[in-house]
């Protein structure tokens, strides 16, 4: 399996020479990875894949896997797409519309020359892996959405791609489908450990499937990690915010709208972490926030101010509570329920552990924050 390596990229399109869709993107995708391209529209996913399949190419940088070299703009070098043997799996799924689902899935083995005797049971394979075998007559225009997304995903696996390229493969599928959808991705992926690529907006999907994580804004790659290390350890505010739902609570010094639990809050991490001056912002996850009658019940040494308590919003599994702390809005996410009522004053309380420490530039600063400390420590304890 490939190595996919990108070195230096940078793409602008002809229509806007002023803003650069991937900007100095560097990014190794090991072999065998699963990896997700996630960020909010317009950040460069779709480009960026779209560049390793060879569907466009790069203004400047280098694209190798292992070492063969697909894109070398400085030489001139541009590899074609049929030659670079990935698989691709875009959102329009482009099934030939008059062709079965059979044979939509052996044109991509005809293509490959593929000898017949193989070919069927190859179809035959992946169909039932994929559980759309008792589908195989049928044309697309009479499948649904997910079924048409399946044929596809079929389509691609049936030739065994060493590279699977993905771009938001499973957007039109219900809520039941994507999570049935997503569980067979793992498990082709388990299997074959074929290098998988994926573009999402959708930061759940990432963190359920990805084995490394490629967090991008404006272009700009903003972390590369695990799905936990990006959760737990959020390199800038960007990650921070668009990581974790809900998201992050996040309060920054000198700020008008919250500037009582702000200074509150980055007054205990400076002292905390001897961070005296250095400490611009402050985050704490919804599920980090507990809540207590009174500031005698607050373990010692843990963060605390008085809070009301404004909404429960019960989700079915767990509540969220919106309150106010001091002079800010924060939200608290509980597996148990909250026995509180509505305009209840009460003390919401944090862990030094748990908060997440930026800089005047809203870059992490390292501290406390080791999470495999943290667990630890909280297993040990009992919380
Ligand atoms: N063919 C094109 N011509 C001109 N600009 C383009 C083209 N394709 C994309 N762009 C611009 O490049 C930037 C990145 O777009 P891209 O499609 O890569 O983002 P994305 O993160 O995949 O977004 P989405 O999730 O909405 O698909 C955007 O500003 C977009 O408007």
């Amino acid at each position: 399996m490939p190595q996919i390596t990108l070195s230096a990229i940078d793409k602008s399109y002809e229509s806007d020479q002023k803003s650069k869709a991937v900007d100095n993107l560097y990014l190794d995708i090991p072999d065998g990875a699963f990896m997700c391209l996630l960020g909010p529209s317009g950040c460069g996913k779709t480009t960026t894949l779209r560049m390793i399949a060879g569907l466009e190419q790069p203004t400047a940088g280098e694209i190798r896997v292992d070492d063969r070299v697909l894109d070398a703009v400085s030489q001139g070098i541009f590899i074609p797409t049929e030659k670079r043997q990935m698989g691709l799996v875009f959102q329009s799924y482009a099934l030939w519309p008059h062709l079965t689902v059979e044979k939509n899935v052996d044109f991509g083995l005809r293509i490959q020359k593929v000898p017949a005797s193989e070919r069927a049971a190859r179809t035959d394979e992946v169909l039932g892996q994929l559980r759309i075998d008792q589908l195989k007559d049928r044309y697309p225009a009479q499948l649904s959405g997910g079924q048409q997304q399946r044929v596809a995903l079929a389509r691609m696996l049936a030739v065994n791609p060493s590279v699977l390229l993905l771009d938001e493969p499973l957007s039109n599928l219900d809520a039941r489908l994507r999570l049935e959808m997503r569980a067979e991705l793992k498990r082709i992926h388990d299997r074959w450990r074929t290098t998988i690529v994926f573009v999402t907006h959708d930061q759940l999907e990432a963190m359920t499937l990805a084995t490394q994580v490629a967090v991008m804004n404006q272009g700009v790659l903003q972390q590369l990690g695990s799905p936990m290390a990006i959760y737990d350890r959020p390199v800038n505010r960007f990650v921070a915010e668009f990581v974790g739902n809900p998201p992050m609570n996040y309060v920054v010094r000198g700020e008008s709208t919250a500037p009582k639990v702000a200074a509150s809050l980055a007054g205990y991490a400076e002292a905390r972490g001897s961070l005296e001056g250095k400490v611009g912002a402050v985050g704490v996850r919804p599920e980090s926030l507990r809540l207590v009658s009174s500031p005698v019940d607050v373990p010692d040494g843990a963060w605390h101010a008085p809070a009301r308590l404004e909404a429960v919003l019960p989700t079915g599994s767990s509540w969220t509570v919106q309150l106010r702390v001091l002079d800010g809005t924060f939200y608290l996410t509980s597996a148990d329920p909250v026995n509180y009522d509505m305009d209840s004053d009460v003390t919401c309380w944090t862990r030094a552990t748990d908060l997440h420490v930026f800089d005047d530039s809203d870059r992490r600063i390292a501290t406390y924050d080791d999470s495999v400390a943290r667990r630890r420590v909280e297993v040990g304890s009992g919380a």
